[in-house]
């Protein structure tokens, strides 16, 4: 391994229609935002590997001939993951004293983190140190775990030299080339499978790829074409596990099949319906029908998910308080607390958008304007990285 020093950062995710639904096969339309997380990947001598979590006070390391065992029947080489090793997950599990039915932020990450390192280094355990610090709330429904398992993906891809450094000495930033980001996405996907217990994949391809993206059963079309959105983010600041929300909803899928069915039918309409709302906004210019059908839209999808079993009260008050000022909003991710988002209108007037969010905050949420349509993960010189992203990432 030559590789020194590697910066690279990866962006969260606003679903707008599909989440929970696009889990079982249905479409889902999902942007990705302004929000980013970044890793610092450094070479040392030490024989351990060590990681940094700040945004989670973890802080951590490992001897490399403890973790050698862990490897002793793995069946190795694997330059292209398809499947989780569940008897190398088990071994992790054993190693670190993390149960099964462990959800808590610090025991998901570091198993995120041991597995995708083991397993893209099998061949010969590098010491290393790695930094992880976002600006996207953890655990919210912004996708803090996929930005969080596409920037380790990336990061030991490159320093594995399994994929390119995309960087010349005139860039501050870079992309990787259509194969090696799938490659990234594929590896971050194993990644949210530990996390997330049975993710359907949007949130790693929107991390990785950026932009506005259509998602089906694994297809991942970018939307060219759309108009410019304002959204206003909210955070209910009520903690929430996706990997309990998706599997709550899977309970009842199987408890109550012809009645929830046809939900899940619904908001894959309702996704389709959304994207062919955007085309002709995109088209013909936005009109004030477009954006009436575009709230109608959310507030469709908004009673399908409370009908899910994914809504909370505070995602409730978020409604109500925005429809007082003839605002529309849904919750975004995987609900049950998190975030949600509320489309501002053109002629939206600045003091509703103001009085909105004083408003949001008085009930103790955190609420801001977000723009859209970030770009996917990213390799960066240390000179491409603000001053105080830096600072963070070389503090440890
Ligand atoms: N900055 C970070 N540092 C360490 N771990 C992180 C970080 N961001 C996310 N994680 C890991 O991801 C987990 C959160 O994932 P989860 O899928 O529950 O929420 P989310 O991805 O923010 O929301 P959603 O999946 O609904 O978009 C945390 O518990 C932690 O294990
Ligand atoms: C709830 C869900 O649909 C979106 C979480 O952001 C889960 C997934 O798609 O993996
Ligand atoms: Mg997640």
């Amino acid at each position: 391994m030559q590789t020194r020093e590697v910066f690279v950062s990866a962006p969260g995710k606003v679903i707008f229609h599909g989440e929970h639904s696009v889990v079982h096969g249905k479409v889902a339309l999902a942007v990705s935002v302004n929000l980013r997380t970044f890793l610092r990947l450094k070479s040392t001598s030490s024989a351990e590997v060590r990681i940094n979590l700040p945004n989670i006070d973890t802080f951590l390391s490992w001897e490399i001939t403890a973790l050698q065992p862990l490897l002793a029947n793995f069946k190795g080489g694997q330059c292209d993951p398809t499947e989780l090793d569940t008897d190398l997950l088990k071994r992790l599990r054993t190693f670190t004293g993390i149960s099964d039915d462990s959800t808590d932020t610090r025991s998901m990450a570091v198993l995120a983190f041991l597995y995708t390192y083991l397993t893209i280094f099998a061949e010969s355990l590098a010491s290393i140190t790695l930094t992880v610090w976002s600006e996207l709330p953890t655990g919210a429904g912004l996708g803090s775990s996929a930005a969080y398992n596409v920037c380790l993906s990336a990061a030991l891809l490159s320093a594995r030299e399994s994929i390119s450094s995309p960087l010349t000495p005139q860039l501050e930033s870079a992309s990787w080339s259509k194969e090696e980001l799938e490659l990234i996405n594929r590896w971050a996907f194993m990644g949210e499978k530990i996390i997330h217990g049975n993710p359907s994949g949007v949130d790693n391809a929107v991390s990785t790829w950026g932009g506005f993206l259509r998602y089906h059963a694994g297809s991942i079309t970018p939307l060219s074409w759309v108009p410019i959105l304002r959204i206003l983010l909210t955070n209910t600041k009520v903690p929430r596990s996706t990997k309990v929300l998706v599997s709550g909803v899977k309970d009842k899928i199987n408890k109550f099949p012809t009645v929830m069915k046809p939900v899940l039918e619904s908001v894959s309409a309702v996704s389709c319906t959304c994207e062919q709302t955007l085309t002709e906004m995109a088209a013909h210019g936005p009109s004030a029908e477009h954006f009436n059908i575009l709230e109608e839209l959310i507030d469709i999808n908004q009673h399908h998910l409370n009908v899910m079993g994914v809504g909370h009260s505070s995602l409730d008050t978020l409604c109500r308080v925005t429809l007082a000022r003839g605002l529309h909003s849904k919750l975004t991710g995987a609900g049950g607390g998190g975030c949600g988002i509320t489309l501002l209108r053109p002629e939206t007037d600045p003091s509703v958008i103001q009085s909105t969010v004083e408003e949001l905050k008085t009930c103790g949420f955190d609420c801001w304007e977000t723009s859209i349509g970030a770009p996917g993960v990213q390799q960066h010189a240390s000179n491409g990285l603000s001053l105080d992203v830096l600072k963070i990432l070389n503090s440890y």
